[in-house]
């Protein structure tokens, strides 16, 4: 390891995350906080940054730029990396090093009493009996389904495969698990299955300030058919899913990926000169969502920017950038 080049724990966890192995936007955003404390574990410990506190700060920054080059939709990756790196303090190696282990730690713990208590928040929203539809895989909207189960209340759930990737099998399985029966379904029976759900429950990669739910592709038309459909639709949504950047106005980058998650090698030999893309991501705009759930409370999607003023004031440092 050089002054700068990341820690062999760091770009394993930064290879798992590219390549999807971790995934989910809460659990990429506590993999790379706890790829952190590795980092500053291996500075401390690495002859060039060891005795020398600038050096290894400018490593915990170069290890911060590897994790977040990873993806770049899910804004939990950035929010850990700025949680974690903005309480870095101390003139020695050894506080400094002290001090990413404590943020590190804390950071995950409050990932996890985040999750508990949007589930709780949530589960409010449904009742016993209820039929909900699910899109994709989400810790966030399983917790709510689970504490529902967890007060009593009979759930039931279809569930979408979520095409390419099918982390809707998942997000199926879990949910058999917590006794949820489930009926599975492929994404285009969606809108026929809406007219026995009560309710659609999904989680997200990024909340913009305009209220603007950033999940996984296919959201958007899912929520579309839900309102057409009197379906009510709500996103459940840690407030490490807000993203300070969209509050002076910047967009979302919407991750493509590659087109072997559509289509295998033959099929690619046999279509030709046909194009293939593979947007991971959609935005469904405000008006479609019912409400933001987070672990401070249920929120009508136009109304999330306060609580993101309150959270990030105007806008979005960068700790990792190069002094
Ligand atoms: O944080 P939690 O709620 O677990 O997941 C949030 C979102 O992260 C996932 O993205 P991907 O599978 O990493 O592409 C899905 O889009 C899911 O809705």
């Amino acid at each position: 390891m050089t002054d700068t080049e990341p820690a062999p724990a760091v770009r394993e966890t930064a290879e798992s995350i590219a390549t999807m192995e971790i995934r989910g936007a809460a659990t990429i955003a506590s993999a790379a906080a706890e790829a952190l404390a590795e980092q500053a574990e291996a500075a401390a410990a690495a002859d060039a940054t060891a005795s020398d506190p600038a050096a290894f700060r400018a490593s915990m920054r170069a290890a911060a730029r590897t994790l977040r080059e990873t993806r770049p939709t899910a804004v939990s990756l950035p929010n850990a990396l700025r949680y974690v790196l903005q309480r870095m303090e101390g003139d020695s190696v050894d506080r400094l090093r002290l001090s990413v282990a404590d943020a590190s730690e804390a950071f995950v713990r409050q990932l996890d009493r985040a999750q508990e208590d949007l589930g709780r928040v949530g589960a409010n929203r449904l009742a016993d009996g209820d039929t909900v539809m699910t899109h994709c895989h989400s810790t966030d909207a399983l917790a709510c389904i689970e504490a529902a189960v967890e007060q009593g209340k009979s759930i039931s759930a279809v569930v979408k495969e979520t095409r390419p990737r099918q982390q809707g099998h998942i997000t199926a399985e879990q949910l058999r698990d917590a006794g949820v029966p489930v009926t599975l379904i492929v994404d285009s029976a969606a809108r026929r299955y809406l007219d026995e759900v009560d309710h659609v429950v999904v989680g997200a990669d990024s909340i913009a300030a305009d209220g603007g739910v950033i999940n996984k592709i296919g959201t958007s038309g899912l929520a579309v058919n839900a309102r057409e459909r009197g379906v009510p639709i709500m996103t459940a949504a840690q407030t490490i899913k807000l993203h300070p950047e969209t509050l002076t106005g910047h967009t979302v980058e919407i991750e493509m990926r590659d087109e072997s998650e559509v289509i295998d090698a033959e099929t690619r030999g046999e279509i030709g000169e046909i194009a293939v893309e593979n947007p991971a991501f959609d935005v469904t705009p405000p008006r479609y969502m019912d409400a933001i759930v987070t672990e401070q409370g249920q929120f009508p999607p136009e109304s999330i920017v306060t609580l993101m003023r309150e959270l990030f004031g105007e806008g979005a440092a960068e700790p990792w950038a190069e002094p």
